[in-house]
Parts: C-alpha cells; structure tokens; sequence
C-alpha cells in the first residue's frame, strides 16, 4: 500500500522475488539473486536438482527465514514485513506435515483448525469434514494417523493447508517419498486444486513430475535461477532429436550425416542425431526419410523425440540433472 506500482503487471503475480538471496551463518550461497515471477492461475514447478536451494526459497517466501539480500514479495506484499496479513491466504506443507499420530486423521485437522484464532468453532466440523472430503481422505479419517501410509499422510497435510480457502499453495516436495500410486493421488489433486483456480507452488526434483503437472516452472541450479516460463515454451526451446529405427545403421548415419545431422549416436537398430539448425525454416523431415530410403535404408521408425525439459537443463547449465547436492 502507498507503495509506487513498478510493474503494471505485478497484481497479476502472487510471487515475485528480486535479488533473493541467502548465505547461512556457516558462509553458504543458498540462493543467489533470485528472480521469480509466479503468474496467478499457474501451476508453477520449481525444479533443481538437490542442494539447489529450493527450501531455502520457499523458506523465506513464508517468512520463516530472513533473506540475505533482495526481498520477496507473496500476493503482492513483501515478506516477511506482512507474513501476518498475507499467510493466512497462503496454504504451505513443507516437510511433512506435523501430525499426532495417536489422534484420528479428522481430530488432527480439528486441532490444526482450533490451533487458528480466526476460526470459528461452531462451523469447525464442517470445514473439517470437507478438507478430509477434498483430499480423498473421508473414510479414513477415523484411523489414526500413525496407520495412515505416507501418502495419506501427505494428504492430510494438504487437507490441514486446505481448511480455509487458500489464493496460493505452496508445497515443497509434495511427493518425496511416495510411492507411484501416492505422487499420482497428490498430481491428480493438484490439478483439482488448480481447476478451482488455486495457485500452486511446488517444488520438485522429478523433471516427469513437473511436465505432467505444471504449466510454468522455474529451474534452479547451485542457488541460481537457470530460467523460468511456460514448460511448453521451455521445452519448446531446444531442439528435438531425430531418432531413426533401423537396421542398417551405418548407412543411415552416413546419409543423414549428409543432411547436416549432427551428434550421431548409433546405438542398437537405432540412429539418433540432433537436426540442422533451421536456417530459412524445419528441415524438410520427408526429404531426409526419402533420402534414407533411396539408400536402401530400411527404416522401422522415424521421428522427432520432443525435447523434455531435462534436455533444457543439460543444454543450459552443461551438468546432467543429478547433480550432487
Ligand atoms: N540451515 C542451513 N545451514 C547451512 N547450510 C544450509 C542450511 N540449509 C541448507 N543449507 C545448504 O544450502 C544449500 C541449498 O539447500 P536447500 O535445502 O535449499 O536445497 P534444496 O534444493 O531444497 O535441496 P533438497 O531438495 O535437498 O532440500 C545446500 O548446499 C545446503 O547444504
């Protein structure tokens, strides 16, 4: 408030850091001068390797760490100044939800909504009864909570994230641990939850998980933001690779190498290579299967492998994603 506007677009971001950055007291460069910009209505991925300082983010993003230098700002107010008036629309699970294992799902929600002031009492039952509704946990919410699986019990936090109506969700690691059928229970609701108009931050080391669920992501290496934007345009921004099926293999890569393809692999039956750069326009695919052909190649199988946004990660940073934290 009162505060000059220096982006026109800025009300359409529930997040956006400038500078962010964090050294802990032992010396170490968390986070290196973050710039993030969370459009709203996105399912927003922040993706990086271990170690590449996606907690310490979302750490002072909620306020519960100082940043060293540069600010963040969460629904268009800056944290931590106003982490009282702004977290209250912002649903969190980090770490693992903090649950009594002793309690039934549901009366570990009813503590979590007791635990809020600003709740009221008498409507208690209902919100609670509907989170449990939400994440799919309704009949099992009279378990206790140490019977539940890890992915029950992830989605009790959520459930908890959930008890009042949430601008943004932001859950690191959502899936850590799980197993398949638990990370497609937590996808499958946050794409629910994004449906209904939700904002969802979550941050993530599985490139698959990111391109199934988000629309946008950011990638981070060493504390540094690699890039950021739509996965489409992410992905769309390095180019794909030809991959034939054959097994002539040697001819095949001789010709193809004569149509500017360049990086040849020959692995079993199959030659793959990266495609000229398109000066003028894509090269004519047809003409190179046609020139394969003409060889005597017998080709199996013939395309593009679209580019996935691991390849936008070795193209950018030089490293293989498994980067050691
Ligand atoms: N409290 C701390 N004190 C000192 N160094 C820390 C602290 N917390 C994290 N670090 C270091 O900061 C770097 C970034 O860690 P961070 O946990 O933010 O990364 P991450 O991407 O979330 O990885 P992970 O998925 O393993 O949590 C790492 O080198 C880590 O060792």
């Amino acid at each position: 408030m009162g505060e000059p506007m220096t982006q026109p677009s800025a009300g359409d971001r529930v997040i956006e850091t400038r500078g962010l950055t964090k050294t802990y007291r032992g010396g170490q460069l968390a986070v290196d001068r973050l710039d993030l910009a969370v459009p709203r209505g996105s399912v927003f991925g922040f993706l990086g390797p271990n170690g590449s300082g996606k907690t310490t983010t979302i750490r002072m993003l909620l306020g519960l760490i100082e940043p060293s230098a540069g600010g963040a700002r969460l629904l268009g107010e800056p944290m931590p100044r106003a982490a009282r008036r702004v977290l209250p629309r912002v649903g969190a699970l980090i770490e693992g939800p903090a649950l009594y294992g002793f309690l039934s799902g549901r009366d570990n929600l009813v503590r979590y909504d007791a635990a809020d002031p600003a709740t009221d009492p008498r409507t208690r039952a209902r919100r609670v009864d509907h989170a449990l509704e939400r994440v799919g946990l309704a009949a099992a919410a009279r378990k206790k909570a140490r019977a539940y699986s890890l992915g029950m019990k992830q989605r009790l936090g959520l459930a908890a994230a959930l008890l009042q109506p949430r601008e943004l969700l932001v859950l690191d690691e959502p899936t850590n641990g799980l197993d398949p059928q638990g990370m497609r229970e937590i996808r499958t609701l946050v794409r629910e939850l994004a449906g209904d108009g939700t904002t969802v931050f979550l941050s993530s080391h599985l490139l698959d998980e990111i391109e199934q669920v988000c629309t946008h992501a950011a990638v981070m290496a060493r504390g540094r933001l690699v890039t950021q934007g739509t996965v489409a345009a992410l992905s769309a921004g390095t180019r794909g690779r030809l991959v034939v099926g054959t097994p002539d293999t040697a001819d095949a890569a001789r010709v193809l190498k004569e149509h500017g393809v360049t990086d040849l692999v020959v692995a079993q039956e199959r030659v793959t290579g990266d495609l000229p750069a398109p000066a003028g326009g894509p090269p004519d695919l047809a003409e190179v299967n046609a020139a394969l052909v003409r060889s005597g190649v017998r080709v199996r199988a013939f395309g593009v492998e679209r580019a996935s946004l691991e390849d936008v990660f070795v193209q950018l940073t030089g490293e293989g994603f498994d980067v050691a934290g």
